[in-house]
């Protein structure tokens, strides 16, 4: 069995409801499971059904194979972090390019389970890559609000290809959730695809999951935004630790760009509630600067004795020419996991001989405008 439960306050709702904040006290709601794990025979997202979605009929999941992503190595992403023991799971293998398609293959099946029609998602482009075609193939109309002009277009041009209906908001992302809010505050017709979904949140655990069931990291370093992937990892590793399934708890490091730091404010600056900041980052992806998860975020930093780190444009450029260099390739955002990583090994933090997990959360083609790209004017035939 699963309840709905709000973090803060404890009070439970049935799975049935599909609004997904307490009526008692505005928060985000959380799925919680009694489930013990049972495998399926099934590699990816739904291999874990028992603990992400157990009541789900089969026959109403909307997958496209998302999970069982690839795990990188490489002697340069060694000696530029300093660590031996690094690898970089890449999410941006995923089918639309990014970690947000195990959330959405489990939001838009839960959208086919209470019978929706119309899905709606706010995005700096990923979400709607991925909103666009999970719906699209459930044959349920799209709706995405972007920010106007400040989002890729590789991303913007994938929804549209899957048919969504995109709407301009002016502002940034901050601004398009806001609206989102509002808009769901007043209609019920549209199920919500962003992170404020906790199904969402259920599918994103899958990531840690894949990690801890063959490795014991000490620290798993991921990007981060809206906070949605740091509380899918917290509340991955707090749930396989409830269950018995790993003994040791890795610590999670959450890596803000410096234009966009509002959590690594909260957290390092011990502030009591989060300061909204107007983000500006290179890293379109986490240019977010008033976060909605992050309660539950900062509950599962406390769990998992996490860093939450910031680094500069530079350092996010630099890590990710390293990975691109290697041949693995990453989006922008998707450095910033390395880079923290980095920071805090120069810094003695993370030791050399750590085991260390970054989550490469989207793909090489994502962020392409930002290349300049050099022609050689030299004949190679003479
Ligand atoms: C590629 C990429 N990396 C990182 C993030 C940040 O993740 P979160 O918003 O869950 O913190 C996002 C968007 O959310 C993203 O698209
Ligand atoms: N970077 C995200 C921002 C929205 O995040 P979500 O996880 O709340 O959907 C995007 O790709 O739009």
């Amino acid at each position: 069995m699963s309840v709905l439960k709000c973090p803060v306050c404890g009070n439970e709702y049935d799975i049935n409801r599909s609004n997904y904040l307490c009526d008692k006290c505005g928060n985000i709601l959380e799925v919680i499971h009694e489930n013990d794990f049972v495998k399926e025979n099934f590699k990816g997202v739904w291999r874990y059904k028992s603990i992400i979605h157990p009541g789900i009929d089969k026959r109403l999941i909307v997958t496209r194979g998302e999970g069982n992503t690839f795990v990188y190595g490489h002697e340069n992403i060694s000696s530029y972090s300093g660590i031996k023991n690094i690898k970089l799971k890449h999410e941006g293998e995923n089918p639309t390019g990014s970690f947000k398609d195990r959330g959405m293959t489990v939001a838009v099946s839960e959208a086919m389970r209470l019978g929706y029609k119309k899905t709606l998602c706010a995005s700096t482009g990923n979400t709607s890559a991925s909103a666009a075609s999970y719906s699209a193939m459930a044959g349920i109309e799209n709706f995405v609000l972007i920010p106007d002009g400040k989002i890729a277009v590789n991303k913007l041009a994938q929804a549209y290809v899957y048919g969504s209906k995109i709407i301009k908001v002016p502002g940034n992302f901050d601004d398009a959730m806001g609206k989102l809010m509002n808009i769901i505050s007043k209609n019920n017709n549209f199920y919500v695809l962003n992170s404020i979904n906790p199904w969402r949140v259920e599918g994103q655990k899958t990531i840690a999951f894949e990690i801890l069931e063959e490795n014991e990291p000490d620290f798993i370093a991921l990007p981060a935004g809206n906070l949605g992937n740091t509380t899918a990892i917290g509340k991955a590793i707090k749930e396989f630790h409830d269950l018995g399934l790993i003994k040791k708890i890795p610590r999670i490091v959450s890596v803000q760009a410096e234009g966009a730091s509002p959590f690594y404010n909260l957290v390092n600056n011990h502030e009591d509630s989060l300061n909204p900041v107007n983000p500006e980052t290179i890293a379109s992806a986490i240019r977010i600067g008033n976060p909605v998860n992050w309660k539950k975020a900062l509950k599962y930093i406390k769990f998992t004795n996490g860093i939450v780190e910031k680094v500069t444009d530079d350092e996010i450029l630099n890590a990710k020419r390293i990975i691109d260099r290697s041949g693995i390739g990453c989006e922008t955002a998707s450095a910033a996991s390395l880079a923290g990583v980095k920071k805090l090994s120069d810094a003695g933090i993370i030791d050399r001989n750590d085991e260390v997990f970054c989550i490469l959360t989207g793909n090489v083609l994502k962020d392409i405008h930002i290349e300049n790209i050099n022609f050689m004017d030299i004949n190679i035939l003479s």
